[in-house]
Protein backbone atom coordinates (compact mmCIF):
# COMPACT_ATOMS: atom_id res chain seq x y z
CA UNK A 1 0.00 0.00 0.00
CA UNK A 2 1.15 3.64 -0.81
CA UNK A 3 2.70 5.86 2.14
CA UNK A 4 3.18 8.88 0.19
CA UNK A 5 1.02 11.83 0.12
CA UNK A 6 0.76 14.26 -2.57
CA UNK A 7 1.39 18.19 -1.61
CA UNK A 8 1.73 20.88 -4.17
CA UNK A 9 4.54 23.22 -3.64
CA UNK A 10 5.25 26.70 -4.72
CA UNK A 11 8.95 27.12 -5.84
CA UNK A 12 9.08 30.25 -7.04
CA UNK A 13 12.03 32.15 -6.31
CA UNK A 14 13.33 29.78 -4.28
CA UNK A 15 17.09 27.67 -4.95
CA UNK A 16 17.09 24.70 -5.79
CA UNK A 17 20.42 22.68 -5.54
CA UNK A 18 20.90 19.68 -8.05
CA UNK A 19 23.88 17.51 -7.73
CA UNK A 20 24.47 15.45 -11.22
CA UNK A 21 24.69 16.67 -14.66
CA UNK A 22 23.55 13.69 -16.41
CA UNK A 23 20.00 13.14 -18.00
CA UNK A 24 18.35 12.40 -14.57
CA UNK A 25 20.03 15.69 -13.70
CA UNK A 26 18.76 17.84 -16.63
CA UNK A 27 15.26 16.14 -16.64
CA UNK A 28 14.94 17.26 -12.71
CA UNK A 29 16.58 21.24 -13.55
CA UNK A 30 14.28 21.61 -16.51
CA UNK A 31 11.04 20.75 -14.23
CA UNK A 32 12.36 24.05 -11.68
CA UNK A 33 13.50 25.70 -13.98
CA UNK A 34 10.13 27.77 -15.04
CA UNK A 35 9.98 29.19 -11.17
CA UNK A 36 12.88 28.42 -9.32
CA UNK A 37 16.61 29.40 -9.56
CA UNK A 38 18.26 25.90 -9.92
CA UNK A 39 21.86 25.58 -9.62
CA UNK A 40 23.00 22.02 -11.19
CA UNK A 41 26.82 20.97 -9.96
CA UNK A 42 28.61 18.49 -11.82
CA UNK A 43 32.35 17.36 -13.16
CA UNK A 44 30.35 16.88 -16.02
CA UNK A 45 26.83 17.76 -17.88
CA UNK A 46 25.35 15.93 -20.82
CA UNK A 47 24.12 17.61 -23.90
CA UNK A 48 21.01 17.47 -22.58
CA UNK A 49 18.52 21.26 -22.17
CA UNK A 50 19.02 21.92 -18.42
CA UNK A 51 16.18 24.54 -18.24
CA UNK A 52 18.07 28.06 -18.15
CA UNK A 53 19.68 25.79 -14.36
CA UNK A 54 23.28 27.70 -13.75
CA UNK A 55 25.54 24.66 -14.21
CA UNK A 56 28.92 24.80 -12.00
CA UNK A 57 31.41 22.05 -12.89
CA UNK A 58 32.83 20.94 -10.25
CA UNK A 59 32.65 17.61 -8.28
CA UNK A 60 31.89 18.11 -4.73
CA UNK A 61 32.55 15.30 -2.55
CA UNK A 62 30.45 15.14 1.19
CA UNK A 63 32.25 18.03 2.52
CA UNK A 64 31.94 20.54 -0.13
CA UNK A 65 28.06 19.20 -0.52
CA UNK A 66 27.33 20.68 3.20
CA UNK A 67 29.21 23.76 1.76
CA UNK A 68 26.75 23.76 -1.10
CA UNK A 69 23.87 23.53 1.12
CA UNK A 70 24.61 25.87 3.16
CA UNK A 71 25.52 28.41 1.03
CA UNK A 72 22.85 28.96 -1.14
CA UNK A 73 20.26 28.09 1.60
CA UNK A 74 18.02 25.91 -1.23
CA UNK A 75 14.52 25.11 -0.72
CA UNK A 76 15.14 21.94 -2.07
CA UNK A 77 18.15 19.57 -3.20
CA UNK A 78 18.09 16.99 -5.66
CA UNK A 79 20.76 14.17 -5.18
CA UNK A 80 21.43 13.00 -8.86
CA UNK A 81 24.61 11.62 -9.16
CA UNK A 82 25.69 8.16 -10.16
CA UNK A 83 27.79 8.11 -6.62
CA UNK A 84 24.89 5.97 -4.39
CA UNK A 85 27.27 6.56 -1.44
CA UNK A 86 27.34 10.68 -2.27
CA UNK A 87 23.59 10.72 -3.06
CA UNK A 88 23.22 9.20 0.16
CA UNK A 89 25.25 11.37 2.18
CA UNK A 90 23.75 14.43 -0.11
CA UNK A 91 20.16 13.47 1.55
CA UNK A 92 21.33 13.02 4.88
CA UNK A 93 22.91 16.40 5.09
CA UNK A 94 19.64 17.71 3.43
CA UNK A 95 17.28 15.68 6.03
CA UNK A 96 19.35 17.48 9.13
CA UNK A 97 18.58 20.57 7.84
CA UNK A 98 15.67 20.12 7.18
CA UNK A 99 15.66 20.91 3.58
CA UNK A 100 13.26 18.42 0.88
CA UNK A 101 15.37 16.68 -0.99
CA UNK A 102 14.82 14.24 -3.73
CA UNK A 103 16.81 11.44 -4.05
CA UNK A 104 16.63 9.97 -7.50
CA UNK A 105 18.20 6.65 -6.73
CA UNK A 106 15.98 5.77 -4.25
CA UNK A 107 12.43 4.63 -3.83
CA UNK A 108 10.72 2.65 -0.92
CA UNK A 109 10.55 3.73 2.75
CA UNK A 110 11.63 7.60 3.01
CA UNK A 111 11.94 10.49 6.18
CA UNK A 112 9.24 13.30 5.90
CA UNK A 113 11.77 15.35 3.91
CA UNK A 114 12.40 12.57 1.18
CA UNK A 115 10.27 13.68 -1.27
CA UNK A 116 8.98 12.03 -4.60
CA UNK A 117 9.07 13.73 -8.02
CA UNK A 118 5.50 13.18 -9.60
CA UNK A 119 5.05 12.34 -13.42
CA UNK A 120 3.34 15.75 -14.02
CA UNK A 121 0.49 16.89 -16.50
CA UNK A 122 0.33 20.72 -16.39
CA UNK A 123 -2.33 23.13 -18.42
CA UNK A 124 -3.56 26.22 -17.18
CA UNK A 125 -4.21 26.13 -13.96
CA UNK A 126 -4.74 22.39 -13.62
CA UNK A 127 -1.86 20.05 -12.27
CA UNK A 128 -2.00 16.51 -12.44
CA UNK A 129 0.57 14.68 -10.96
CA UNK A 130 1.23 10.68 -10.29
CA UNK A 131 3.34 8.76 -8.27
CA UNK A 132 3.67 4.92 -7.83
CA UNK A 133 5.08 5.30 -4.28
CA UNK A 134 8.45 5.11 -6.72
CA UNK A 135 7.48 1.03 -7.48
CA UNK A 136 7.05 2.07 -10.97
CA UNK A 137 8.34 5.93 -12.53
CA UNK A 138 7.25 4.08 -16.35
CA UNK A 139 3.89 3.21 -15.01
CA UNK A 140 3.46 7.16 -13.86
CA UNK A 141 5.13 8.42 -17.33
CA UNK A 142 2.56 6.12 -19.17
CA UNK A 143 -0.66 7.47 -17.06
CA UNK A 144 0.54 10.91 -17.42
CA UNK A 145 0.34 10.63 -21.15
CA UNK A 146 -2.63 8.95 -21.23
CA UNK A 147 -3.92 11.93 -19.22
CA UNK A 148 -2.56 14.79 -21.54
CA UNK A 149 -4.32 13.20 -24.38
CA UNK A 150 -7.70 12.23 -22.33
CA UNK A 151 -8.20 15.59 -20.76
CA UNK A 152 -6.83 17.83 -23.81
CA UNK A 153 -8.45 21.40 -22.73
CA UNK A 154 -8.67 20.73 -18.65
CA UNK A 155 -6.84 23.88 -18.76
CA UNK A 156 -9.53 26.05 -20.28
CA UNK A 157 -12.19 24.41 -18.60
CA UNK A 158 -11.07 25.13 -15.15
CA UNK A 159 -10.58 28.93 -16.37
CA UNK A 160 -14.57 28.82 -18.10
CA UNK A 161 -16.13 27.30 -14.64
CA UNK A 162 -13.98 29.81 -12.82
CA UNK A 163 -15.95 32.59 -15.03
CA UNK A 164 -19.18 30.91 -15.11
CA UNK A 165 -19.06 31.02 -10.95
CA UNK A 166 -18.41 34.52 -11.11
CA UNK A 167 -20.89 35.53 -13.50
CA UNK A 168 -23.80 33.30 -11.63
CA UNK A 169 -22.52 35.22 -9.01
CA UNK A 170 -22.67 38.39 -10.25
CA UNK A 171 -26.40 37.58 -11.27
CA UNK A 172 -27.28 36.83 -7.98
CA UNK A 173 -27.70 32.80 -8.45
CA UNK A 174 -27.81 30.89 -4.76
CA UNK A 175 -24.64 28.66 -4.20
CA UNK A 176 -26.77 25.80 -4.52
CA UNK A 177 -28.12 26.38 -7.55
CA UNK A 178 -24.68 27.79 -8.63
CA UNK A 179 -22.86 24.45 -7.72
CA UNK A 180 -25.32 22.91 -9.82
CA UNK A 181 -24.82 24.84 -12.97
CA UNK A 182 -20.53 24.22 -12.55
CA UNK A 183 -21.31 20.32 -11.71
CA UNK A 184 -23.30 20.44 -15.13
CA UNK A 185 -20.59 21.90 -17.25
CA UNK A 186 -18.06 19.96 -15.99
CA UNK A 187 -20.10 16.58 -16.59
CA UNK A 188 -21.20 17.90 -20.06
CA UNK A 189 -19.49 15.73 -23.18
CA UNK A 190 -20.89 18.82 -25.08
CA UNK A 191 -18.23 21.44 -23.10
CA UNK A 192 -15.30 19.13 -23.44
CA UNK A 193 -15.98 18.30 -27.31
CA UNK A 194 -15.83 21.99 -27.70
CA UNK A 195 -12.65 22.62 -25.93
CA UNK A 196 -11.24 19.58 -27.40
CA UNK A 197 -12.25 20.32 -31.19
CA UNK A 198 -11.66 23.91 -31.12
CA UNK A 199 -14.37 24.01 -33.69
CA UNK A 200 -17.45 25.72 -31.62
CA UNK A 201 -17.53 27.90 -29.20
CA UNK A 202 -16.95 27.07 -25.53
CA UNK A 203 -18.31 29.89 -23.93
CA UNK A 204 -21.30 29.26 -25.98
CA UNK A 205 -21.72 25.40 -25.34
CA UNK A 206 -21.13 26.35 -21.54
CA UNK A 207 -24.25 28.81 -22.27
CA UNK A 208 -26.36 26.48 -23.87
CA UNK A 209 -25.82 23.44 -21.27
CA UNK A 210 -26.89 26.27 -18.49
CA UNK A 211 -29.77 27.36 -20.04
CA UNK A 212 -31.19 24.01 -20.70
CA UNK A 213 -30.28 22.94 -16.97
CA UNK A 214 -31.93 26.50 -15.57
CA UNK A 215 -34.93 25.90 -17.97
CA UNK A 216 -34.70 29.43 -19.10
CA UNK A 217 -34.83 28.25 -22.87
CA UNK A 218 -38.22 26.68 -22.10
C1 LIG B 1 7.84 10.17 -12.83
C2 LIG B 1 9.25 10.67 -13.07
C3 LIG B 1 9.29 12.15 -12.70
C4 LIG B 1 10.58 12.86 -13.03
O1 LIG B 1 11.66 12.33 -12.77
O2 LIG B 1 10.47 13.98 -13.53
C5 LIG B 1 10.17 9.80 -12.21
N1 LIG B 1 10.86 8.98 -12.96
C6 LIG B 1 10.60 9.18 -14.29
C7 LIG B 1 11.03 8.37 -15.34
C8 LIG B 1 11.77 7.14 -15.22
N2 LIG B 1 12.57 6.83 -14.20
C9 LIG B 1 13.13 5.58 -14.44
C10 LIG B 1 12.69 5.15 -15.73
C11 LIG B 1 13.10 3.83 -16.41
C12 LIG B 1 11.99 2.80 -16.32
C13 LIG B 1 11.74 2.30 -14.90
O3 LIG B 1 12.69 1.81 -14.25
O4 LIG B 1 10.59 2.37 -14.47
C14 LIG B 1 11.80 6.11 -16.18
C15 LIG B 1 11.00 6.08 -17.46
C16 LIG B 1 11.75 6.59 -18.64
O5 LIG B 1 12.83 7.18 -18.49
O6 LIG B 1 11.23 6.36 -19.72
C17 LIG B 1 14.08 4.83 -13.59
C18 LIG B 1 14.15 5.07 -12.13
N3 LIG B 1 13.50 6.03 -11.40
C19 LIG B 1 13.82 5.90 -10.08
C20 LIG B 1 14.76 4.86 -9.95
C21 LIG B 1 15.43 4.46 -8.65
C22 LIG B 1 14.67 3.41 -7.91
O7 LIG B 1 13.53 3.06 -8.29
O8 LIG B 1 15.27 2.90 -6.94
C23 LIG B 1 14.94 4.32 -11.25
C24 LIG B 1 15.74 3.12 -11.66
C25 LIG B 1 17.15 3.54 -12.06
C26 LIG B 1 17.93 2.30 -12.40
O9 LIG B 1 17.75 1.80 -13.51
O10 LIG B 1 18.68 1.88 -11.53
C27 LIG B 1 13.30 6.68 -9.01
C28 LIG B 1 12.30 7.63 -9.07
N4 LIG B 1 11.75 8.13 -10.22
C29 LIG B 1 10.74 8.93 -9.92
C30 LIG B 1 10.11 9.79 -10.82
C31 LIG B 1 10.38 8.81 -8.50
C32 LIG B 1 9.20 7.82 -8.33
C33 LIG B 1 7.96 8.20 -9.13
C34 LIG B 1 6.83 7.27 -8.85
O11 LIG B 1 6.44 7.17 -7.67
O12 LIG B 1 6.29 6.67 -9.79
C35 LIG B 1 11.65 8.24 -7.87
C36 LIG B 1 11.45 7.26 -6.70
C37 LIG B 1 12.50 9.33 -7.26
C38 LIG B 1 12.44 10.61 -8.01
O13 LIG B 1 13.22 10.77 -8.93
O14 LIG B 1 11.63 11.48 -7.61
C39 LIG B 1 9.79 10.40 -14.50
C40 LIG B 1 8.71 10.28 -15.61
C41 LIG B 1 8.30 11.67 -16.00
C42 LIG B 1 7.36 11.73 -17.13
O15 LIG B 1 7.71 11.35 -18.26
O16 LIG B 1 6.25 12.24 -16.92
N1 LIG C 1 14.72 9.17 -10.77
C1 LIG C 1 14.79 8.77 -11.98
O1 LIG C 1 13.89 9.02 -12.76
C2 LIG C 1 15.97 7.97 -12.46
C3 LIG C 1 16.00 7.47 -13.76
C4 LIG C 1 17.14 6.78 -14.17
C5 LIG C 1 18.21 6.66 -13.29
N2 LIG C 1 18.12 7.16 -12.04
C6 LIG C 1 19.25 7.16 -11.09
O2 LIG C 1 19.71 8.53 -11.03
C7 LIG C 1 21.14 8.63 -11.05
C8 LIG C 1 21.61 9.49 -12.20
O3 LIG C 1 21.18 8.93 -13.42
P1 LIG C 1 21.72 9.50 -14.81
O4 LIG C 1 21.16 8.66 -15.87
O5 LIG C 1 21.53 10.96 -14.89
O6 LIG C 1 23.28 9.17 -14.64
P2 LIG C 1 24.55 9.74 -15.42
O7 LIG C 1 25.67 8.82 -15.18
O8 LIG C 1 24.18 10.08 -16.82
O9 LIG C 1 24.84 11.13 -14.68
C9 LIG C 1 25.45 11.21 -13.43
C10 LIG C 1 26.04 12.60 -13.30
O10 LIG C 1 26.61 12.75 -11.99
C11 LIG C 1 27.79 13.48 -12.14
N3 LIG C 1 28.65 13.32 -10.95
C12 LIG C 1 29.58 12.39 -10.69
N4 LIG C 1 30.19 12.66 -9.50
C13 LIG C 1 29.64 13.80 -9.03
C14 LIG C 1 29.84 14.59 -7.86
N5 LIG C 1 30.75 14.27 -6.95
N6 LIG C 1 29.06 15.69 -7.68
C15 LIG C 1 28.11 16.05 -8.59
N7 LIG C 1 27.91 15.33 -9.72
C16 LIG C 1 28.64 14.22 -9.93
C17 LIG C 1 28.41 12.93 -13.41
O11 LIG C 1 29.37 13.82 -13.93
C18 LIG C 1 27.17 12.85 -14.30
O12 LIG C 1 26.94 14.09 -14.94
C19 LIG C 1 21.62 7.20 -11.07
O13 LIG C 1 21.99 6.91 -9.74
C20 LIG C 1 20.44 6.34 -11.49
O14 LIG C 1 20.41 5.12 -10.77
C21 LIG C 1 17.05 7.81 -11.62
Amino acid sequence: MGSVIPLFHDFTDETVLVFGGGSVGARKSRKFADEADVVVVSPEFADADFGGAERVREAPDAEAVVEWIDRTDPALVVAATDDAALNDAIAEVADERGVLVNQTDASGERDANSVVVPATVEDGPVTMAVSTDGTSPAVSKYLRERFEEEFAGVGEMAELTAELRQDLRDEGMGPEERRAAVRRVVNSGRVWKALDSGRSNPSQVVSAVISNNTGDSS
